[in-house]
């Protein structure tokens, strides 16, 4: 007996389908034969668009706009508006339209050059509206496909370099959350400068710490609590924009707020009970620095989500594996954990590649999430 529940019902369909079509291209080998066949293109033939050509207009979103659009700095962003400080210094919201993100293919992103405008007719205190992101020099994106809409997720835009904080104790240095941020900072070819807090609560530094900042760009050591190290961080920070990231604890807005004076963020804050901390998903918050220069504070790439790199990209583009990417393994998806002819295995036995740069890599590789 036969039984038509839905799913064998949508696969008939699917089927009859498929024999349609096959029967079309039957016919049209049949008419091929006979010298009776349209060679007009497929699309003249077949397509209803060509039938009825719809002319769609690309909406200029700046039509609605006055000629006055002002340039400005984006400083926080939210599902549909940002914050953004004008060159006057003026604060101000601005909504992002569904058209200018389209046309972008992109969200304005913290750190981002913006033009703004308000509506020809507009009010006074009519919001202002997000027109372009003016060309980035340099942005920090998270590692990974694309999402759903097919968008990159720039966590933060024209920045200089990357700042992890962690702590070496209270809580203990965490591993997992500098590895995605050395991977991203190297896949967008940014420095990364790792920030050790706490240094007061340890005599030395675990000799993982030590083998981990072998690998990074720059570290410094320092502690809020007695000051140390804060001057030698100020001159790293000096006159660039550096994306600050740290997991809750690790004493990221004791920092910032010894950095800015005024910047007064909550130490110690009660966190939600969810446990994600006070960040929204995706606003960052962006602080001049008193000596020149910026820091934008981002939540962390995995409370954003990581949306997983492939297993494969992950083997054949984990920075410092390979040399101007060419792919040196004697099998094309080797995953340098013991296959044969794994150059990557061999360069990590001599040493050529850092034991503890491979550990990060089979973190990466071996996390959920
Ligand atoms: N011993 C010691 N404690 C510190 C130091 N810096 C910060 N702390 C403490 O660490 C705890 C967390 O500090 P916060 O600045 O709130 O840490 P955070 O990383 O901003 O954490 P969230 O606000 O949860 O994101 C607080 O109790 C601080 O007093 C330090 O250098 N040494
Ligand atoms: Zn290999």
């Amino acid at each position: 007996m036969m039984c038509f529940d839905s799913e064998n019902e949508e696969e008939r369909i699917s089927r009859s389908s498929r024999r349609d079509s096959r029967a079309r291209r039957v016919n049209t080998m049949e008419m091929w034969k006979r010298g009776t066949l349209d060679d007009r293109p497929i699309k003249e033939r077949w397509s209803r668009e060509f039938k009825k050509p719809k002319v769609k207009k690309i909406k200029d979103p700046t039509e609605k706009f006055d000629s006055a659009a002002l340039e400005g700095l984006v400083l926080e962003v939210h599902r549909r508006t940002c914050v953004v400080r004008l060159l006057g210094g003026e604060v101000i919201n601005a909504t992002y339209r569904a058209a200018v993100v389209h046309e972008l293919k992109e969200f304005p992103a913290v750190g981002d050059s913006v033009m703004v405008a308000r509506a020809k007719d507009a009010e006074e205190n009519a919001p202002y509206s997000l027109l372009r992101v003016l060309p980035r020099r340099s942005s920090l994106v998270r590692p990974g496909p694309k999402d759903k809409s097919r968008r990159e997720l720039v966590l933060a835009a024209n920045v200089d370099q990357v700042v992890v904080v962690s702590s070496v104790a209270e809580p203990p240095f965490n591993y997992g959350f500098a590895d995605r941020f050395l991977l991203a900072a190297n896949l967008c070819q940014l420095p990364l400068v790792m920030v050790l807090n706490k240094t007061d609560l340890v005599e030395n530094l675990p000799q993982g710490v030590q083998d981990f900042i072998s690998i990074v760009d720059k570290f410094i050591c320092v502690s809020c609590k007695s000051g140390a190290g804060l001057d030698a961080l100020r001159d790293v920070l000096k006159n660039k924009c550096s994306v600050l990231s740290g997991k809750s604890g690790v004493g990221k807005s004791s920092l910032v707020n010894a950095l800015v004076p005024g910047a007064a963020l909550n130490v110690g804050e009660v966190r939600s009970l969810d446990g994600k901390g006070r960040h929204t998903t995706t606003s960052s918050s962006l602080f001049e620095l008193p000596f020149g220069g910026r820091i934008i504070d981002t939540p962390g790439i995995r409370e954003l989500g990581v949306a997983e790199m492939d297993e494969h990209d992950l083997a054949r583009s984990f920075p410092g594996f390979f040399h101007n990417d060419i792919f040196t393994c004697k099998y094309n998806d080797c995953m340098h954990l013991n296959e044969p002819g794994c150059d990557v295995l061999a360069r990590v036995r001599s040493g050529e590649i850092p034991q503890a740069r491979y550990e990060s890599y089979l973190r990466i590789l071996h996390s959920e999430n």
